[in-house]
């Protein structure tokens, strides 16, 4: 089905873009963004910087044994505010989803042994609460699959204050998660079908990419 007859027929239709941090994410919704008819919704990242004045991301890079809960509680509530907002266009691409804060973020935390027991069954209980009582529409997880170094790479470019202590094997074991839940599909549970695409090429190249994956993102054609 076209992209025209998707919007004449009032199909809405709610896409993640998943993938490790710095992997392009941001890149490539703002690419999208120019298309008509589309919402994008970027991670809200300025919140998570700055809560009533506290930056709980800060705070946890710099301790996620203490710090943790907090931010991971705060990202579900925001993701789960963007996830319930009123779509604005026919087709909306959202980065990232409530479904990776807990299957990669807060699951990396609690097997590295950087989240006490106790927060973990607690954001668990509330992760479990929230996905059996509210409906979280989507069609489909668009993955930028993208190896570790060339996130590593990006992100010391895009020179994030609080990243800057985030080492290579950080970005690994976000990596093994996302693959595990993503591509070998033996971890959690994947709500929508995958399309991958790998991510480590140069910005025209990636531009290409998207452009011959524009129909099946927007329209689910042949996924
Ligand atoms: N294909 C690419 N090649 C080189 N640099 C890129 C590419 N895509 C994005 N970047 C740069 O890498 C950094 C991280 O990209 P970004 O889109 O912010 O990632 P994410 O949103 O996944 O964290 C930014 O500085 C961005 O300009
Ligand atoms: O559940 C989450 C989601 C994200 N983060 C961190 C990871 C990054 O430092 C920032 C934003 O990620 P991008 O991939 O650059 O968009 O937030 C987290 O700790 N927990």
């Amino acid at each position: 089905m076209s992209f025209n007859s998707l919007c004449m027929n009032n199909l809405w239709r709610s896409v993640f873009i998943e993938g490790n941090i710095a992997s392009g994410k941001t890149t490539c919704l703002e690419y999208f963004s120019k298309t008509s008819n589309i919402e994008v919704l970027t991670e809200p990242v300025s919140k998570w910087r700055n809560v009533r004045g506290h930056n709980p991301l800060g705070l946890m890079y710099q301790d996620p044994i203490r710090w943790g809960i907090t931010l991971q509680t705060y990202v579900q509530l925001t993701m789960l505010d963007r996830h319930l907002s009123t779509m604005s266009a026919p087709v909306r691409m959202m980065e990232r989803s409530i479904y990776s804060a807990k299957y990669i973020f807060v699951e990396n935390l609690f097997r590295s042994g950087k989240m006490p027991e106790v927060d973990f069954a607690v954001l668990s209980e509330w992760f479990e609460w929230i996905t059996q009582n509210i409906a979280i529409p989507v069609d489909l997880i668009v993955y930028l699959q993208s190896s570790p170094q060339t996130c590593h790479e990006r992100l010391k470019e895009r020179c994030r204050e609080e990243e800057k202590i985030i080492p290579l094997e950080y970005l690994e074991a976000i990596h093994q998660l996302y693959e595990d839940w993503l591509i070998k599909k033996t971890s959690f549970n994947v709500p929508a079908p995958v399309l991958v695409i790998p991510a480590d090429d140069d910005l025209q190249k990636m531009l290409h990419q998207y452009e011959e994956n524009r129909e099946k993102i927007l329209a689910g054609s042949n996924v």
